[in-house]
């Protein structure tokens, strides 16, 4: 593939993801009950009334009564849109959605885009402070220099929130917390590096104010923008902010001021380093490539010349990611949970050592994982936490809200910073938590070969293409060939076309083999040899378990057009249980801060007392490899005993069964879901043996699963992953009839994530 195509088919992806399910990365949920006719007016007429009024009276309300208090304006107008320019406020829309999503995603703060669709400071300016109040703080962001200077300063002094412009500010704290630690890594003193900064735009200006904030000395600093070096005395392309940071040097080009620099730190241009310069730098040379998305040299292309240099891009597909993700969730996590007024200077350099202390701790094993595996230890190529790293959302956020305290712009000091802690960690989103860690984890294994049965549907050849391009594995589409090329053409996806393996199974080469082992498998079951030779010739679900069951592939998934008790009858003709294994489905509820597993929800349909405990057995080592250590309750409609009934009996003698057996895993029922849910509801019974709540719900038939798990799918607020078909003695996912491509995804990364950890 040439780096055309390449590019081609990356660019394709990501409209792809903007474009479906639904246009855009972002949606409104409701935090309070919309459901009855009370609920209407309490929520509106009349019933809102009364905080208007409370409000009225006393502004600072506004943050008991509404969201203001978790609320980020992102406000841009688009004159400054990444590295890519001037492309207008519609254009930065992508960014300013994806900037509000990413503060949900790492710090749950509420966040709205808004592009102001002016180039005049003034106007934008009276538009922010105009609906400043709405937020608890205003991230400004792609706004061009030299206007972003003015139009933050003025703001904030208008506005009683925060307002900090992040690519002046977060880019600043980022790359100085990078700084920090390369000096730590190569010896050196920050009061002693010469440093090249190039691009004198938001970015620049902000971080190297910031540096000097922090020892850089201004006689070792050269700033360079188009017109070359910000020299003592240059008239053209001069402005009262550049100024402030010309030096008195000889030196006139980014070249010439390289030669013997320790660091050179860019957030200019693509390609504006070459390799010459890198050369010419002193030893253990710090390079900071920021500028987004082509940086200004690649890392290869630095290696080619210096094996002794450390290696900073502002992209997530290289070591070392000096990107403004790392700090702004954080930073307005801090700020708004102290209801600051402002971002102060001391906040900004609490925030830059607090990131480069944090890459000098342990990296525990989640972060490994999130990272492919890749060992990370703080050293040349660790000199700044992950972007995943979920440590960040508690370990930054209280520095920003003690130096907002001490230096006195904190409404709302916290008093109990332990307690805070804990908060913090609360708020990670499970889901993300959860599916980044088995996504991680498929993509560090060796490609594994998935067959995608329904190879022919639209949803399902986006969902091998995007399984492909995640590096999730190798998807193979079952089906006829010149279908699944025409509906990838008509999906747009000319790239996948070329790339996608596709087999189809009348044309096989290996139909006689297949047929053998399946007539093996049944013939004393009515088969007769034409019987299972149709089979394979026809079924698609039949040729593919076969194809898995003698290793052709390693997983398949199926579902998306045939219901499940088909699907699993079909491939368990090639396909048989585990040895010693007891086929059940797990679904998994992601709640907020919780994660849930439920089980069988899709096999046994009324299980006995032994059904249960090999239910329970089976769940709970699923949910190990799941990365969990399980705490399993039996569920039932009574709490120990209580109402008397005939169904809690067999849930009961479940309990009595494994209190028979050696388990390595905590256990309890027969309990309703609350009072496994819900320590507080324990002290009715001092005797139960849990000593947190249960994340592992055995429920006592599968209706009562099936109608819990949609339940909660319906009602919103949770998601909701699976069934996961344990048990096969291969990975086998059947989804849901009619799955979004996105679930179709999650599941194949299911079945990966299965053939990895048999
Ligand atoms: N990794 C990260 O986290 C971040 C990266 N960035 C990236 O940094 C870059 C700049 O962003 P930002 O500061 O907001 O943009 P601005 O438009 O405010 O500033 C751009 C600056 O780069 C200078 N410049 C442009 N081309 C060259 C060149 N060929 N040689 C030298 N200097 C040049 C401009 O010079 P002049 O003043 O003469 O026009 C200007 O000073 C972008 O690529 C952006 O994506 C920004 C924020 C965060
Ligand atoms: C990351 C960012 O904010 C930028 O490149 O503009
Ligand atoms: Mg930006």
């Amino acid at each position: 593939m040439t780096p055309q195509d390449r590019r081609a088919r990356a660019d394709q992806e990501a409209l792809d993801f903007h474009r479906y399910p639904a246009p855009g990365k972002v949606e409104v949920n409701a935090t309070k009950p919309m459901a009855t006719q009370r609920d209407l007016s309490l929520a509106y007429s009349p019933g809102v009334a009364a905080p208007v009024r409370a409000i009225a009276d006393d502004p600072s309300t506004a943050y008991d009564y509404t969201s203001k208090g978790n609320l980020v304006g992102v406000i841009s107008n688009g004159t400054a849109i990444l590295g890519l320019g001037n492309l207008g406020a519609l254009a930065s829309k992508p960014v300013m959605e994806g900037k509000a999503i990413l503060f949900k995603r790492f710090a749950d703060l509420d966040a709205f885009d808004i592009e102001v669709d002016t180039e005049d400071a003034d106007a934008l300016i009276a538009v922010v402070r105009h609906i400043g109040a709405t937020f608890g703080g205003v991230n400004l962001e792609d706004i061009s220099s030299p206007d972003c200077f003015r139009i933050e300063a003025e703001l904030q002094d208008l506005l009683d929130v925060p307002v900090f412009h992040d690519d002046q500010h977060g880019t600043a704290i980022i790359c100085s917390a990078g700084l920090l630690n390369a000096c730590e890594v190569t010896g050196r003193r920050i009061e002693d590096v010469k440093l090249v900064l190039c691009g004198a735009g938001a970015a620049g200006l902000g971080s190297i104010t910031l540096m000097k904030a922090l020892g850089v000395r201004a006689e070792n600093t050269t700033l360079v923008d188009v017109d070359g070096v910000v020299y003592c005395g240059r008239t053209t392309g001069m402005d009262q902010w550049k100024a402030v940071h010309a030096t008195n040097t000889p030196h006139r080009t980014l070249a010439e001021a390289l030669v013997d620099a320790d660091v050179f730190i860019g957030v200019s241009a693509k390609g504006v380093l070459t390799k010459d310069m890198v050369a010419s730098m002193a030893a253990n040379p710090i390079i900071f490539a920021m500028a987004n998305p082509d940086p200004e040299i690649t890392p290869e292309e630095v290696l080619e010349v210096r094996q002794d240099a450390i290696m900073a891009t502002g992209r997530s597909d290289y070591p070392n990611q000096v990107n403004n993700i790392l700090g702004f969730p954080y930073i307005f996590r801090g700020a708004l949970d102290v209801q600051a007024r402002s971002i102060n200077h001391e906040m900004k350099v609490a925030a830059a050592r607090a990131l480069a202390m944090l890459a000098r701790e342990d990296v525990p094993d989640e972060v490994a994982l999130a990272y492919q595996g890749r060992q990370l230890r703080f050293g040349r190529d660790y000199i700044i936490p992950s972007p995943f790293d979920p440590r960040l959302i508690w370990y930054v956020p209280p520095f920003i809200a003690e130096a907002a305290m001490a230096t006195g712009v904190a409404r709302r000091p916290i008093a109990d910073m332990d307690a805070y802690r804990a908060s913090l960690r609360r708020r990670l989103d499970p889901s993300a938590g959860f599916l980044q860690a088995i996504t991680a984890s498929v993509q560090a294994a060796p490609m594994r070969r998935v067959v995608f049965i329904e190879g022919e549907e639209p949803s399902v050849i986006r969902a091998a293409y995007a399984f492909a391009a995640e590096g999730l594995g190798i998807p193979i589409l079952l089906g006829r060939e010149d279908v699944i090329r025409r509906n990838t053409l008509d999906l747009g996806l000319e790239g996948a076309a070329q790339t996608l393996e596709t087999v189809n199974a009348r044309l096989s080469g290996r139909n006689g083999a297949y047929a053998e082992f399946l007539y093996q498998r049944l013939q004393r079951r009515g088969y007769l040899r034409r019987d299972v030779e149709r089979l394979i010739n026809t079924d698609r679900q039949s040729f593919a378990a076969v194809m898995v069951a003698l290793g052709d592939a390693d997983a398949l998934v199926t579902g998306v057009t045939r219901n499940f008790d088909q699907c699993l009858n079909d491939v368990s003709r090639a396909i048989t249980p585990a040895p010693g294994g007891r086929l059940m489905g797990l679904s998994v509820m992601l709640v907020r801060g919780r994660t849930v597993f439920v089980a069988d929800t899709s096999i046994c349909e009324l299980p006995t007392a032994e059904d249960l405990v090999a239910i329970a057995r089976e769940a709970a080592s699923a949910v190990r490899r799941l990365g969990h250590e399980p705490r399993v309750a039996f569920l039932s409609s009574s709490s120990f005993g209580h109402p008397h009934g005939e169904q809690p009996l067999r849930v009961r003698r479940a309990v009595e069964l494994m209190d028979e057996q050696s388990v390595d895993f905590q256990y309890e029922g027969e309990m309703p879901p609350d009072v496994a849910l819900d320590a507080s509801l324990w002290a009715n019974y001092p005797f139960q043996r849990l000593t947190e709540p249960a994340n592992l719900l055995i429920m006592p038939a599968i209706h009562s699963a099936t109608i819990s798990t949609k339940l909660v799918q319906a009602l919103g607020g949770a998601t909701v992953v699976g069934p996961i078909l344990f048990g096969l003695s291969k990975p086998v996912q059947i989804c849901r009839l009619g799955d979004s491509v996105t679930a179709i995804l999650t599941m194949a990364t299911l079945a990966a994530f299965q053939a990895r950890h048999p």
